[in-house]
C-alpha cells in the first residue's frame, strides 16, 4: 500500500476520465449477482466483467463493445508495480488488459470476494479517490478471518499478487465527508481496479448455415 501515491492533479483528471468512461458506450451500471443488485456501480475498460466472467461486448447492459484500455493506464500499472518494489523483470511483463472501475456512493459496499476470473496471477491493484473506505484484506482460504481493516483515502495505491493474489477482500462501508477538497469528488468512491487478464479473443465462430 502506497498511501498518497496520486496527486491532487491526478486524482482530478482520474475523475474526469472516470466521467467519460461511465457515459458510455456501455453506461456504468449496477451489476446483479444472483439476482440481487450490487450496490456498487461498475464501468470497465478494455475487458467487460459481469458475474463471473469477462467479454469484449456487455451482453448484461446493452451489447457495445467495451471501451479499450488506455496506453497510460498501462504504463501507470507498470509505474505502481515499480514503486511498491516489484522486480523489473515482472514490472516489464506487466500489461493490464481491463480496468473495472468502481463507483461506491455513500452506503454502497463490496462483499468479500476473491478476484479469481483472470487467467493471469499478475497483481491486480486499486487506485482511491473521493471519500475514504474500510478495505477488509483477507486470507485465501475463507472469506472470515483472519482480515485485517485497512483505510484507504483519496489518492492511495494498493496492490496485491504473489502469495496474496487470491486473498478474499472487500469494502464493507464509505466513510462520509472524508474526500479531500480537489479531488474531483465531493460525495463517494471512485475506485480504479487494474488486471492483466490472461484471456484472448477466440476465433469468430463461423455463422450458423
Ligand atoms: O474498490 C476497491 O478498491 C476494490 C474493488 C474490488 O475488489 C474489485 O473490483 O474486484
Ligand atoms: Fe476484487
Amino acid at each position: 500500500m502506497l498511501p498518497g501515491w496520486l496527486t491532487p492533479a491526478q486524482q482530478t483528471w482520474l475523475v474526469g476520465q472516470f466521467r467519460i468512461w461511465a457515459a458510455g458506450p456501455v453506461p456504468i451500471r449496477a451489476a446483479s449477482v444472483h439476482g440481487h443488485r450490487m450496490s456498487v456501480q461498475s464501468v470497465c475498460l478494455g475487458w467487460h466483467w459481469q458475474p463471473y466472467r469477462y467479454s469484449r461486448h456487455a451482453d448484461d447492459v446493452n451489447g457495445a463493445a467495451v471501451l479499450p484500455l488506455p496506453d497510460w493506464l498501462v504504463r501507470l500499472g507498470r509505474r505502481a508495480l515499480h514503486e511498491t518494489g516489484h522486480p523489473a523483470e515482472h514490472v516489464a511483463r506487466y500489461t493490464p488488459d481491463a480496468a473495472l472501475v468502481n463507483f461506491y456512493d455513500i452506503g454502497a459496499h463490496l462483499g468479500m470476494h476473491q478476484d479469481h476470473d483472470e487467467v493471469c496471477r499478475a497483481p491486480v491493484m486499486s487506485l482511491s479517490i473521493g471519500d475514504a473506505c474500510t478495505f477488509r484484506f483477507g486470507n485465501t482460504a475463507t472469506r472470515t478471518k483472519p482480515y485485517t481493516d485497512l483505510l484507504l483515502r483519496s489518492g492511495d495505491l494498493f496492490v496485491f499478487g504473489g502469495e496474496s493474489r487470491l486473498a478474499y477482500h472487500g469494502v464493507p462501508r464509505i466513510h462520509l465527508d472524508t474526500a479531500p477538497a480537489g479531488c474531483g469528488l465531493t460525495v463517494g468512491r471512485v475506485s480504479i481496479t487494474l488486471r492483466m487478464t490472461g484471456l484472448t479473443d477466440s476465433p469468430e465462430k463461423p455463422a450458423p448455415r
